[in-house]
């Protein structure tokens, strides 16, 4: 399997290459060349299966020879032993024709463990085999940080260096950052919101010098196996609810697009999904551009769910990319108007993108109703951006079962659940000491020049 940059002059590159690479040499995205199809008897044979099962068979066509079965088979076991549910990603119903896909029994109990936990294996057995020094900058609006530090805090060839919002993360996810005490952990509060964060590393990436120099490597879903390893649970839920045999639809909670776009792989494999629904907060720029054609940024207003405060939604490139039947020169053209604000997609583009995805947004409002809803109906509680989520599906449904991701625990914003239930949820027993622990963190501003210095003088390199 080859991978091709959205932007069409990168080089071409096998999974391993692409996985460490990161952003494309011309500041594309990695995408497969060719997605592969499942027959309808291999999806029906998934059922039953163990999460790591269907994970190995869903992801292998895409991981060529990089890794060899067994090897392969023992790296996503050990990425997902430390989960906290047998199920891994199980389904809870919320409604007749309405489930909850639980994806925050992970160790830093959101959906990024999913593919973070899978990432650190596969780095580390790539690294072992190459014997490079890496150095991971990513990009956060709270989760991404704290899923990548639990899966590469302590390895000693890799620094990690996490920028996160400063003042606009829970401090839940705050402290999941700043707290881990092994010395190639590096949480960095950027004065900025996470376009800024994003914007700077890619900025990075697109320095070749210093990217060369420090062997710069990205976590975010810049990386094409963070996407891969989130196409897994779409397939375990649907086969759950009786795919191949019947249709269902998804609706995401969505800020960078990483996740719906692993829902649209799995759809082009042969997943028989409906609709894939985008739900956003007030920061509803997807939303706008679904409706209306015109994505055009508006600066990000802070919400309670503030992992989807984000405008400049970088997996979006990737569905572009098929939109405008995989032409480089245009992605990259829209990309360039991006910078200076914003860009009207074609009328064509914008008939095969509603061809797959619906959208819908909830407001501050109605998401603390959701929450408080939810948990009087079914006795669910739902962190604010599952609740984004669920309030959205309710507007989305149709005659075939619409699954929810719930796409982080509760426990992680206890502010937004307590406002909306009066009830605090507790963090689980392996946490509860989260706010006794000493914090370390340094403030940086939103400048790509003091943040590669710092990075170059914390890695000597
Ligand atoms: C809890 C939570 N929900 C939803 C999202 C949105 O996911 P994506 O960026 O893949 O669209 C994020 C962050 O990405 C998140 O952390
Ligand atoms: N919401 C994310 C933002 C980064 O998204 P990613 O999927 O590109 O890593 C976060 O929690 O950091």
């Amino acid at each position: 399997m080859q991978y091709i940059s959205t932007r069409g002059t990168a080089p071409v590159l096998g999974f391993g290459e692409a996985m460490l690479t990161g952003l494309a040499r011309d500041g594309g995205l990695y995408v497969p060349e060719s997605v592969p199809a499942l027959s309808e008897s291999e999806i029906a044979a998934l059922a039953g299966l163990s999460y790591e099962e269907v994970a190995f068979r869903i992801m292998r066509p895409f991981v060529g020879e990089t890794f060899g079965d067994d090897e392969f088979r023992g790296l996503i076991a050990a990425a997902y032993e430390g989960f906290g549910h047998a199920a891994r990603a199980p389904l809870v119903q919320l409604g007749p024709n309405h489930f909850l896909l639980e994806l925050f029994h992970g160790p830093t109990l959101a959906f990024k463990d999913f593919a973070m936990q899978l990432i650190g294996q596969l780095f580390q057995a790539a690294l072992a085999k190459n014997g490079q020094r890496i150095t991971i900058v990513g990009a956060t609006s709270g989760d991404t940080g704290s899923a990548a530090i639990e899966a590469f805090r302590g390895l000693s060839n890799v620094d990690v260096f996490i920028l996160f919002p400063h003042g606009r993360v829970s401090e839940v996810q705050r402290r999941q950052m700043t707290t881990p005490s092994e010395p190639n952990v590096h949480a960095l509060a950027v004065d900025g919101d996470f376009d800024d964060c994003q914007a700077r590393l890619k900025d990075m990436f697109n320095d070749f010098a210093f990217r060369d120099a420090v062997g710069l490597a990205g976590v975010n879903s810049i990386n094409w196996a963070r996407v891969l390893a989130q196409v897994v649970y779409y397939f375990t839920s649907a086969v759950a609810l009786g795919a191949p045999h019947r249709e269902v639809s998804f609706t995401v909670p969505t800020g960078n697009f990483g996740d719906i776009f692993a829902g649209y792989i799995a759809r082009r494999m042969g997943l028989p999904i409906a609709r894939l629904v985008v739900a956003t907060n007030q920061n509803d720029i997807l939303h706008r551009a679904l409706s209306t054609g015109a994505y055009e940024t508006e600066g990000v207003t802070p919400s309670i769910s503030p992992s989807m405060d984000i405008q400049v939604s970088s997996n979006f490139e990737r569905a572009l990319f098929d939109a405008y039947g995989r032409d480089g020169a245009a992605v990259a053209a829209l990309m360039a108007e991006l910078k200076e604000g914003g860009f009207r997609i074609s009328e064509n583009a914008l008939g095969t993108l509603r061809a797959t995805f619906a959208s819908g947004r909830a407001s501050e409002e109605e998401t603390l109703a959701t929450i408080r809803a939810t948990h009087a109906a079914t006795g669910e509680l739902l962190c604010p951006h599952s609740a984004v989520g669920v309030k959205v599906a309710e507007e989305a449904l149709g005659p075939e079962p619409m699954i929810t991701l719930a796409t982080a625990h509760p426990a992680k914003f206890p502010d937004a659940v307590e406002a909306a239930t009066g009830l605090r949820p507790p963090l689980p027993a392996r946490m509860a000491d989260l706010f006794d622990r000493p914090e370390r963190v340094t403030r940086v501003p939103n400048d790509l020049s003091a943040l590669e210095t710092l990075i170059r003088e914390r890695t000597g390199r």
